[in-house]
């Protein structure tokens, strides 16, 4: 993307406006659904399904085969104590070739297992990237009003955590399930077929089981549904106090943010242990089934051998087999508890998959060659909520590479109009128009892609001074990106470091000063080269050194370009072809420095208050002296 920065936009409003308009209904902290909706759900896990469906058979197949591999051992016995070991009518001929039978299906049983691992597995981390890059790609589609709204740390784990989960549907989960219900079908009929009255008594007694599995299954799923959102609000606001941690010790709020993070873990504890109740009381269930089966088929077996009605071969196979009827039941236990999580997260995934990507809004169909850059406000109308209008008909031109400050006291709506120029937001009524083309129309890769900006928190990624910089156009060459640097000063001090450009800045590297930032951010926006400019002044004052540095900078990258500008030095306000006085969401004086300061109204009150408080609204502190020079 060639924008100059827009990230840093985004993160440095999102952080001084609060969530006001809740899209995700886990991060709005509405009650988390019942269930996931299935119906719903089916459709999204059948199109990760379908491109490896051949993988997912052959799975399958797999599976089959190695289940009935597996009930040679088991069916066996029979043949073991009835047939080889017969007291009455031993035949030890016949021993060999049955254990070389077992040796063979346990052979073609491990192969099979070490396969499906092998291929499922893997299959499952693959798609894991997979859907993670899709989230991560649609999330930084969205628009900046889903950003306001959403937490950082929210989105984070939507991005990482909620996508794993996934990993049960593709991998060996469902394949298990599958599986196991295979095993049981055919174990079943087997041993219908065998011995039909003490199979439909164990059948009954299991059957009663999963019906209470089924109803444990309703009140564990919504349990899980919330941990994810626990977590993701858990994580959120760790990430935030992690971040803000000049702001918490500022204040001495250690202890508060320790108090409100062991809330949540709190939190996420009892859910936790919610689930063990659930899971314990579930194990609990199965344990005692297991007893009554086990007792129930001694008895009916016993009996039946004493009176002749089975073999005593006949009765181990029974108990041998049954084992493979019940264990996938409790299996299922297991699998079904890992789908529901998988379900619940894909359900999370799909919320936001769902959001309207912002690129893809079926009324931007103009495509926008290159543009003069003439602005036009007409009659703009704008609610970040309704019925709270913040803009009241703003209407305004800002013709082809002049400037134009927006001043006015806080929350009077300056950073609202800078955002309907970037298309952040569409105005309610009224239109923007760019070149005369309707904003609200334009395909908005054609337009972003001529629009910069540099704002007071310049936004740096964790890398080299020269990814910093060539984020805005990558394909610079060199020249152009040592052009940028020497043009915004960056590199007096880039120079300086060893590494030059390759200097790691960030997090990770070199802490830049604040003056140092802001060049970094000019020479981004320069290389962007971007027929209009959006200049959000930093309120901290420079040595003036540094500032003299960035003025130059400014003043070549505002040249021939729209520049708009959230002014607070008074030397860019008089350099203003139109200073736009916003009060209340209304234009309520336009013009110059000059005719402005002549007729004696708001701007004036704005601009003398600097005379008698510290807390000018054009000026850092202590840039006063400045203003008495140049005046
Ligand atoms: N994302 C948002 N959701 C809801 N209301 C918002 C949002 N952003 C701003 N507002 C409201 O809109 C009004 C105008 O805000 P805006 O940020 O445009 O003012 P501003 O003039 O830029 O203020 P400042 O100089 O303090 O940054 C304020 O009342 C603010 O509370």
């Amino acid at each position: 993307m060639r924008g100059g920065g827009l990230g840093g936009g985004l993160a440095s409003k999102a952080e001084r406006t609060t969530s006001r308009r809740g899209t995700i209904r886990a991060a709005a902290g509405e009650q988390p659904k019942a269930k996931p909706d299935l119906r719903k759900a089916f459709p999204k896990v059948w199109e990760l399904v379908r491109p490896r469906r051949w993988l997912l058979l052959f799975g399958l197949v797999l599976v089959a085969v190695n289940r009935v591999a597996g009930l040679i051992l088991p069916i066996s016995t029979k043949y073991l104590i009835d047939g080889v070991l017969n007291p009455k009518s031993p035949h030890p001929g016949r021993l060999l070739p049955l254990v070389g039978a077992i040796f063979a299906a346990t052979a073609i049983q491990a192969a099979t297992s070490f396969s499906l691992t092998q291929l499922l597995s893997k299959a499952a981390q693959r798609m894991i990237a997979d859907l993670r890059k899709q989230v991560q790609q649609h999330i930084g589609r969205l628009s900046v009003s889903f950003y306001d709204s959403n937490r950082t740390g929210v989105l984070v784990s939507r991005i990482m955590t909620d996508v794993e989960g996934v990993r049960n549907l593709i991998g060996t989960g469902l394949v298990e399930f599958v599986g196991g219900m295979l095993t049981a079908l055919m174990v079943f009929t087997y041993l219908l077929i065998s011995n039909a009255r003490m199979t439909l008594i164990v059948f009954a007694v299991i059957a009663a089981f999963v019906l209470v599995l089924q109803r444990a299954f309703k009140t564990i799923r919504p349990i899980f549904r919330e941990r994810g959102k626990i977590n993701a609000e858990v994580t959120g606001r760790l990430t935030e106090s992690l971040g803000g941690v000049r702001v918490i010790k500022g204040y001495h709020a250690e202890e508060r943010e320790a108090t409100v993070f062991a809330g949540g873990v709190q939190r996420l504890l009892d859910n936790v242990m919610r689930s063990l109740t659930a899971t314990s009381t579930m194990s609990f269930a199965a344990t005692t089934v297991l007893g009554i089966v086990g007792g129930l088929v001694m008895l009916i077996g016993g009996h039946g051998v004493l009176t002749h009605r089975m073999t005593v071969g006949g009765y181990f196979q029974f108990t041998a087999l049954l084992a493979f009827m019940i264990a996938p039941v409790f299996q299922i236990v297991n699998i079904g508890t890992q789908l529901t999580e998988a379900l619940a997260g894909l359900d999370r995934t799909m919320e936001i998959l769902a959001e309207k990507d912002e690129f893809s809004d079926p009324e931007r169909v103009h495509a926008l060659g290159p543009i003069e850059g003439n602005v036009t406000f007409d009659d703009v109308r704008f609610a970040y909520e309704t019925d709270k209008p913040v803009l009241h008909g703003i209407s305004f031109e800002a013709k082809p590479g002049t400037m134009t400050a927006l001043v006015g006291s806080s929350g009077s709506g300056k950073s609202t109009i800078i955002s309907l120029v970037c298309a952040f937001h569409k105005p309610d009524s009224g239109r923007v128009l760019i070149d005369g083309i309707d904003l609200a129309t334009v395909r908005l890769d054609d337009y972003r892609a001529q629009l910069g900006v540099v704002l007071q928190e310049s936004f740096l990624f964790d890398g080299t001074i020269r990814e910093n910089v060539v984020f805005s156009y990558p394909d610079a060459t060199e020249e152009q990106f040592l052009n940028a640097c020497r043009i915004a000063r960056v590199d007096e001090f880039a120079e300086r470091f060893p590494e030059g450009y390759d200097t790691i800045v960030g997090e990770r590297g070199v802490k830049l000063s604040g003056g140092q930032r802001q060049r970094l951010s000019i020479a981004r926006a320069i290389l962007a080269n971007p027929r209009i400019l959006i200049l959000d002044e930093a309120t901290s004052s420079l040595d003036s050194e540094s500032e003299a540095m960035i003025q130059a900078g400014l003043a070549f990258l505002m040249e021939g370009r729209t520049t708009f500008t959230i002014a607070h030095r008074l030397s860019t306000i008089r350099k203003a072809d139109q200073i736009l006085v916003i009060e209340q969401g209304q234009i309520v004086e336009r013009g110059t420095h000059a005719s402005l300061y002549e007729l004696g109204g708001r701007y004036y009150d704005l601009y003398t208050r600097q005379h008698g408080l510290e807390t000018n609204l054009f000026l850092a502190p202590g840039e006063g002296d400045v203003v008495e020079e140049a005046k």
